[in-house]
């Protein structure tokens, strides 16, 4: 079942155009990944497929049929959803989460634990887990519940919003070997989101690079954007990247960590604030991000924060400073010390610097 995004724009109510005039065709049964920094949109566009989010203008067609024609509940039937964390029910078994959607849908109670037993196999689980909370896997058993869920009532389309971005480098491998192989058998479509353009490279038949403001760069294969960057902006996020794992090895002690404003949980910041906030906790470990232009005329709570992106802890591979501040939503990467209290913040641009003037260590990679 192909997709087609026509002319899709999304502007919030608060003005932020996060989708801007996106055009372009997701063939069926591939798998095509949304990739680029925090805040490009990459999440927005997903959630207008499934009408989680409408758009303000344009149309997205799912097999030829505009999805703002379709009842949500019946479209969302045909559509899984996987998201990071794996989002799953803490209080219902493996099994039962799994046999969610099936029991949804009428299936009687022993068909559905058929088929959810059946999805665990197929996910790489064990039966045996089945009976298990989710509170008791490891993030990478999690993930793969999430996805076995998502794929419980065969649905043609899949979604995933950074499925496996939560789990360590080594997990992350092996639940992507996983993804393709499964799709070798299933041949789904797929759109999938991340800011790692080596998982966007690895996983992606095609993949559209997207900028803040929400405009697509580039769309074509994961050959194509390499080889024929169209601009800096590509040249720069994939040049980047491909010497990646070169980055593992070196060290981020050149990279210079500024001071990054913080407002304590419980507070009282009054505003409009200038600039991002980083709201910390009494242990002084980061919670979240305080936008810029809030008013916030109580004690600051999580539920006034935008979530933060990964933490680089100080003296890691360099690999995690990058990733830091491509995650973070203020374009600050977090940086910690060994006890997870906040030094500082790192931007892109810092890590870049430091990796350009090091070229042997990208040369690795
Ligand atoms: N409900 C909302 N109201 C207002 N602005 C929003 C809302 N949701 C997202 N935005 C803004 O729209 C832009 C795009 O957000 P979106 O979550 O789609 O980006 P993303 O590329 O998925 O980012 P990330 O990688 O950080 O998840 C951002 O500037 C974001 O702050």
């Amino acid at each position: 079942m192909g997709i087609e995004f026509a002319g899709v724009t999304k502007r919030y109510p608060n003005g932020t155009v996060a989708v801007d005039d996106l055009s372009l065709t997701v063939p069926d049964g591939t798998i095509t990944v949304l990739v680029g920094p925090s805040g490009c949109g990459k999440t927005t566009s997903l959630r207008m497929i499934n009408r989680m989010v409408e758009p303000t203008s344009g149309r997205i067609l799912l097999d030829g049929t505009d999805v703002a024609t379709q009842d949500p509940a019946l479209l969302r039937r045909g559509i899984g959803y996987v998201i990071q964390h794996a989002g799953l029910f803490p209080h219902r078994t493996v099994l039962h989460n799994v046999a969610t959607v099936p029991l949804l849908l009428g299936w009687s109670r022993a068909r559905a634990r058929e088929r959810a037993k059946e999805l665990l196999e197929t996910v790489g689980l064990s039966a045996e887990l089945g009976a298990r909370y989710p509170a008791q896997l490891s993030g990478g058993q999690q993930q793969r519940v999430g996805v076995a869920r998502a794929l419980a009532a065969d649905p043609p389309v899949l979604l995933m919003d950074e499925p496996f971005s939560a789990v360590d480098p080594v997990v992350r491998e092996g639940l992507q070997d996983e993804l393709l192989r499964l799709q070798s058998r299933l041949g789904k479509t797929i759109v999938f989101v991340t800011h790692d353009i080596d998982e966007a490279v690895r996983l992606g038949d095609r993949v559209a690079i997207l900028r803040v403001g929400g405009a697509l760069a580039q769309y074509g294969t994961p050959a194509d954007v390499l080889r024929h960057p169209v601009d800096d902006f590509v040249a720069g996020f994939v040049g980047r990247d491909r010497g990646y794992r070169g980055l593992s090895f070196l060290s981020a002690e050149r990279v210079r960590i500024d001071e990054v404003p913080t407002v304590p949980l419980g507070d009282v910041p009054g505003g409009p604030t200038e600039g991002w906030l980083l709201a910390v906790n009494a242990a002084g470990e980061p919670r979240g991000w305080l936008p810029p232009g809030s008013t916030v005329d109580e004690k600051l709570t999580e539920g006034h924060l935008v979530a933060g992106g990964s933490l680089y802890q100080r003296g890691a591979p360099i690999r995690g400073a990058l990733d830091a501040a491509l995650s973070s939503p203020s374009g600050l990467g977090v940086v910690v010390d060994a006890g997870g209290e906040v030094i500082g913040a790192v931007t892109a641009r810092q890590v870049l610097d430091v990796i350009e003037n090091h070229p042997e260590g990208v040369a690795h990679g």
